[in-house]
């Protein structure tokens, strides 16, 4: 079917990011957060990015205009009915993605894809509180969404040819390259890297080395554009703690399993640049 309406759910750093690249991609989108405060947050940092390129002469001022006139923020849901693709990249807990993707079933018609950006939930767990679970898939970004080119797309046990054929279409409109995977916990990169993240943490734990010389290591020594304990603040750690958690009871092996300085970060609220304290201060 063709996409020209995109709802998101979720204006925190997955969700503006996915919002800005639709509105740019000549998608009319609209993105909902749970209170005007955390949508302003979000639609502020859409802002700035914009701004930042048309400073750097990659955006004209008149796309970056054309762009913020396609989008719209809205703390309701009823603003989403219309369209014909909703993702969603609320916080990485299965209750609340359940919660926002039963409200939105009620609304939508049956022609509305639904897809969710989780990074290690089970996509069929969400598809079966709906009643199109072959217009349900996952749809998989990555951060900073505007510069990473990659979208895991995620067949679920019940997704229909039709449904992956059209988020192939809109992966490529967005100008991103899409890859194929089934639902299974972490997919194809989150499968490799978070074992990779934790392990960087464990070194740190253990008292092997310094947080600057593992992320020294890694990036000089192996190319990585961010060492793993940068990348993990960069990320979220308390995002990288749920999905570890996710992984861990998936499959029972100590390699997804979170190492305890991550569980006392969280407590503490340290999440990483999000919140100011991660790894490293911000
Ligand atoms: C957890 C999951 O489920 C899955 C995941 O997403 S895992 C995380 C995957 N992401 C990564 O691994 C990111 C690794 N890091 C990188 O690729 C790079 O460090 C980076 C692209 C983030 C920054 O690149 P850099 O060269 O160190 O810095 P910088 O020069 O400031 O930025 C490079 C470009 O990206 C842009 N950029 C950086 N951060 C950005 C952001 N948050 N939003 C938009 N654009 C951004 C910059 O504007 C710059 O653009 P130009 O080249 O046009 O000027
Ligand atoms: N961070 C990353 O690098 C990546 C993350 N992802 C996935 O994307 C999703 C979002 O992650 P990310 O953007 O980092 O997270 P953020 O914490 O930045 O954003 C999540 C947003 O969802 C809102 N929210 C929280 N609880 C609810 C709820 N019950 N109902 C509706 N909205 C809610 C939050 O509002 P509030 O601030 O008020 O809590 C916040 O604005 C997760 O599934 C994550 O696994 C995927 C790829 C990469």
């Amino acid at each position: 079917m063709a996409i020209t309406k995109v709802g998101v759910l979720g204006c925190g750093l997955m969700g503006a990011g996915i919002a800005q690249v639709a509105a740019q991609a000549g998608f009319m989108t609209v993105v909902r957060e749970v209170n005007q405060a955390v949508l302003d947050k979000g639609l502020d940092r859409i802002n700035a990015i914009l701004e930042k390129d048309v400073s750097k002469g990659k955006l004209s001022a008149a796309d970056r205009d054309a762009s913020l006139a396609r989008l719209y923020g809205t703390t309701s849901f009823e603003d989403l009915a219309d369209c014909d693709l909703i993702i969603e990249a609320i916080v990485e807990q299965l209750p609340a993605k359940r919660e926002v993707f039963t409200a939105l079933d009620e609304l939508c018609p049956p022609s509305t894809i639904f897809v969710s950006n989780t990074s290690s939930l089970t996509i069929m767990e969400m598809a079966a509180v709906t009643k199109r679970p072959d217009r349900f898939a996952g749809l998989h970004f990555f951060n900073p969404v505007p510069v990473m080119k990659l979208v895991e797309i995620v067949r679920a046990l019940t997704t229909s040819d039709e449904t992956i054929a059209s988020l192939h279409e809109f992966t490529r409109a967005l100008g991103k390259t899409p890859i194929n995977t089934s639902d299974t916990t972490g997919f194809i990169v989150n499968r490799l890297l978070v074992p990779f993240l934790l392990d960087a943490v464990r070194l740190l734990e253990s008292g092997v080395a310094t947080r600057e010389d593992i992320d020294e290591g890694m990036k000089l020594g192996c190319g990585h554009p961010m060492g793993p304990l940068t990348l993990l603040d960069f990320v979220g750690i308390d995002t990288v703690y749920s999905i570890a958690n996710i992984m861990f009871d998936e499959f029972r092996e100590p390699r997804f399993a979170p190492p305890p300085l991550l569980r006392r970060m969280v407590l503490a609220g340290h999440f990483g640049r999000k919140s100011g304290q991660g790894f490293y201060s911000y």
